[in-house]
């Protein structure tokens, strides 16, 4: 298949970007509503919940990506690979998530996965990195009472940022002593970790419970 080209970085606070979604209609998306769901935040092409949901039939996966064409992609192979417990929205989960998680069966937000988010380094761009407060206190909401939150990036000083956001809420605490978890407690790696991994680079990861 060809790999649909698109920019590097949109800035998810242009106008553009700024409408929030059209809830789906649950029913419609997934085969049983029931089951836990795992939130990817920034799932890009999908890959990493193409293999998740393959592996796990008994968890939905919900992919959200600001980047309209890999959505269209991702869901074409989610077609093709006949997967009833995947989603994937083009959304800007920084307008959106309220309405979002609210719109969700109760209690079924089981796992929340931000993985390698865009880095965003100029100060003057920190605003468009994707973990803000109202973000994090729409996870501590709705999350339920065994969900996981998982981070993961390749530049420790976003990790720190993203676990400082979390921190500062008393719903999350970090499941591990060590500053950093040494190994993905998930058995699939995203694209972005692949790569950082094969130029032998660091990944920061954090896992927290609430
Ligand atoms: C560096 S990529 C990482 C992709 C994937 N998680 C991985 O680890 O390979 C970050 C992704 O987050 C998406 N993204 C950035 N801001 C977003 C937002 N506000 N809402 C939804 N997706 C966003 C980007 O378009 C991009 O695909």
């Amino acid at each position: 298949m060809t790999r649909v080209r698109v920019r590097q970085h949109v800035n998810p606070l242009s106008h553009k970007y700024s409408n929030p979604i059209s809830i789906p209609n649950w029913q419609e998306v997934f085969a049983d509503t029931a089951l836990p769901l795992h939130l990817d935040i920034g799932c890009a092409r999908g890959k990493f919940l193409l293999k998740m949901a393959s592996l796990y039939p008994q968890i939905n996966f919900l992919g959200i990506e600001i980047r309209e064409p890999l959505v269209k992609e991702a869901l074409v192979q989610r077609e093709l690979l006949q997967l009833s417990n995947l989603h994937f929205l083009f959304c800007n989960i920084n307008v959106s998530v309220s309405p979002l998680l609210e719109s969700l069966p109760e209690g079924v937000l089981q796992w929340v996965t931000i993985q390698f988010p865009d880095p965003w380094f100029k100060v003057r761009h920190l605003k468009r990195r994707v973990v803000q407060p109202a973000l994090v206190d729409a996870v501590a909401k709705y999350l339920r009472k065994d969900g996981l939150l998982f981070l993961q990036s390749d530049v420790e000083s976003v990790a720190l940022e993203m676990c400082d956001h979390f921190q500062q809420n008393p719903c999350f605490r970090k499941t591990h002593q060590e500053p950093w978890l040494q190994t993905n407690p998930f058995p699939v790696p995203t694209e972005r970790e692949i790569a950082t991994l094969n130029k032998n680079e660091p990944v920061y990861r954090a896992l927290y419970q609430v």
